[in-house]
């Protein structure tokens, strides 16, 4: 494990301290007796790199060494563990992890952009260096979700995984239909509280869950999938009338991850906002909160939530991954040894009920416009919605359909046909009515 391990401390070189890092640094100091007693060894910070040396982060820094480069880390005398806080699936802490695990040594990261782009190298460049890559923090923060799909679920056969697994947009949805506040006020909130990537449109553009969605599967199907080719949608198309409708129509609306393994082999793998009913468990995680489920030929279906973000639920996943390094367990990063990566299907293979909302002149014909666009592709309706809670000053009116089962390739050439239509204002919402 550690070339100091006779001394019973374990080194760290953290890199990165923001949000997460100083949860580390603190969260180590308070609980330092039960860290030790599980760890059986006490660790120690032994040296840190961050942009300002100087700025106050209400941490005692004191005694601990300072690298202005992080990259130093990878190499540096006095450090067992490389742990990885700065963020980004390139530049400085891509380097940082690549020269680690290069060197031997071992890495943890919260950094799930770099896991989902990179994974399938740093998996092979791990193995190949007999060095560990940890990082259950970089899904769902505190929720243990790494060790229960990797771990918990190793005996299993799954058939697919995904969940709730963006703190910040889960956020803003619960919050902008509790509240009626609007979306940049309540984003502005989640990034003060902590949740919030450092560039937020990760978060709501989808980018951020997809990244977690992309690292589930690979340990569910012991593959890296192919990020680029998964389908990923943000939450900014979801307006108050979505809200209104959709809990008028017995859902709620969740920014929803999802992954299945065909039988090719090939992997369909969506995030984006769905519909999910609103008596299922899944529709009640709120706020902050994530959650990850998972069904498996043999477990059944399981869910666990709990904080998906936050210095103090991170952190105490990154400390979770130093105790299992203490203990002497190491696993392969995806369970199973290194495999190249799995392709995802299109995006018109995916198949369902579909919700729809356009916003439309207020004028005799439209509705007959729009069936019409549903006829043509074949797509029937289960119901229509509209009222006049969202009129805007101008007459224009929004309206909400439900479609019954059909294809996501037929609700795209859906989407064409209305886009086209000249009583239709703005870019319509399509969301996926999905069954959790
Ligand atoms: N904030 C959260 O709730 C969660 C964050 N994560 C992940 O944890 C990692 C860190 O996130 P946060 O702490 O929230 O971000 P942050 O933006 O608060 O902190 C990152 C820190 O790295 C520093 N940094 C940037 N470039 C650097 C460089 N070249 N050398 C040294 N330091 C540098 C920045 O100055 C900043 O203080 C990211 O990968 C993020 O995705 C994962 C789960 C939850
Ligand atoms: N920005 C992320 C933080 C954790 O990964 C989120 O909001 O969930
Ligand atoms: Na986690």
């Amino acid at each position: 494990m550690s070339e100091n391990s006779e001394k019973r401390v374990l080194r760290l070189g953290i890199a990165g301290l923001g949000t997460v890092g100083v949860g580390v640094v603190q969260q180590l100091h308070e609980n330092r007796d039960a860290i030790y007693a599980r760890a059986g060894c006490a660790i120690e910070v032994a040296a840190v790199s961050a942009r300002d040396p100087g700025r106050n982060r209400g941490v005692d820094l004191s005694g601990i060494r300072w690298f202005a480069d992080a990259r130093s880390l990878a190499t540096a005398s006095g450090i067992d563990i490389v742990v990885e806080l700065i963020g980004g699936a390139e530049g400085v802490a891509r380097e940082l992890v690549e020269a680690a695990l290069s060197h031997g040594r071992d890495v943890i990261t919260a950094n799930k952009a770099l896991l989902a782009t990179h994974g399938a190298r740093l998996a092979r460049c791990a193995h190949d260096n007999g060095a560990a890559l940890l990082f259950e923090a970089s899904v769902a923060g505190g929720i243990p979700a790494i060790k229960f799909v990797r771990e918990g679920l190793a005996a299993d056969r799954l058939l697919r995984v995904g969940g709730i697994l963006n703190g910040t947009c889960n956020y803003i949805l619960t919050t902008m239909r509790d509240t009626g506040r609007d979306f940049a006020d309540v984003l502005a909130e989640a990034q003060a509280l902590g949740y919030a990537e450092a560039d937020p449109t990760t978060d709501v553009d989808g980018w951020d869950a997809a990244h977690k969605l992309a690292i589930l599967a690979a340990l569910a199907f012991g593959r890296p999938v192919a990020f680029d080719e998964m389908h990923v949608e943000g939450i900014r198309g979801v307006q108050a009338c979505d809200q209104h409708f959709a809990r008028e129509m017995g859902y709620r609306i969740k920014l929803l991850g999802m992954a299945r393994q065909l039988e090719d082999g090939r992997i369909e793998a969506f995030m984006r906002p769905c519909l999910i009913a609103q008596q299922t468990a899944l529709a009640h995680v709120e706020g902050v909160f994530n959650a990850v489920v998972t069904e498996g030929t043999f477990s059944g279906p399981m869910m666990i939530e709990g904080r998906g973000a936050g210095a103090g639920p991170t952190a105490s996943a990154v400390i979770a991954d130093v105790i299992d390094l203490a203990r002497g367990k190491a696993l392969p990063v995806w369970g199973v040894s290194p495999q190249s990566p799995a392709t995802c299907a299109p995006r018109a293979l995916l198949s369902g009920a579909y919700y729809l909302r356009v916003n439309v002149h207020d004028r005799p014909g439209v509705v007959a416009e729009i069936a019409a666009a549903l006829r043509d592709a074949g797509v029937s309706m289960r119901g229509l919605s509209q009222h006049d809670a969202g009129r805007a000053t101008d007459s224009t009116v929004p309206l909400a359909l439900v479609t019954h089962e059909t294809t996501e390739a037929s609700m795209m050439q859906v989407m064409t046909a209305i886009n086209g239509l000249a009583s239709v204002i703005g870019t319509p919402l399509l969301l996926k009515i999905e069954t959790v």
